[in-house]
């Protein structure tokens, strides 16, 4: 069975406690387990991984490469500072979908610009945890 990868930076450990007025009540838990089903039922199966640490979610990728069929990534604050992870992405060959659960381009002026987007097949923001399942199914209709 093929699979993905579902990458989330830093602090989304934390959805469900931390701002739930921006982010919510669900848990990563939550979103993991709603993702499995998402892609159980597109025939994929699905591997979920959080990391505070810049350098582990590089590795994480680099790990990807020839294994996994697609990413979905919440890169966290790393969105909006991280080369590194571009770069990696960039060295990552099949297709990427960039999730954030707020809208950023509602937020803050220095959560409008992206890294990640430059490297994504698509961007899914403003649409709360369900814009990970969306992003999965996304992904499975790009790896047909
Ligand atoms: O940690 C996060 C979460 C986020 O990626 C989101 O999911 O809305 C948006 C980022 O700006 C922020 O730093």
């Amino acid at each position: 069975m093929r699979q993905i990868l579902l990458l989330n930076g830093p602090n989304l450990n934390l959805l469900g406690q931390r701002q739930p007025e921006i982010y919510g009540h669900e848990t990563l838990a939550d979103v993991v387990a709603a993702c499995t089903r998402v892609a159980a039922e597109a025939g994929l199966s699905l591997v979920a991984h959080q990391s505070n640490r810049e350098y582990e979610l590089i590795d994480r990728v680099h790990q990807a490469r020839g294994q996994m069929s697609g990413i979905v990534i919440n890169p966290g604050a790393f969105t909006h500072t991280s080369v590194a992870l571009l770069d990696a992405l960039n060295a990552f060959e099949a297709p990427v979908i960039e999730v954030h659960v707020s809208n950023i381009h509602k937020r803050e002026s220095f959560r409008h610009h992206s890294y990640v987007s430059l490297r994504a097949e698509g961007v899914i923001a403003g649409c709360g945890v369900q814009g990970y399942e969306l992003a999965v199914q996304r992904l499975a209709r790009l790896i047909g």
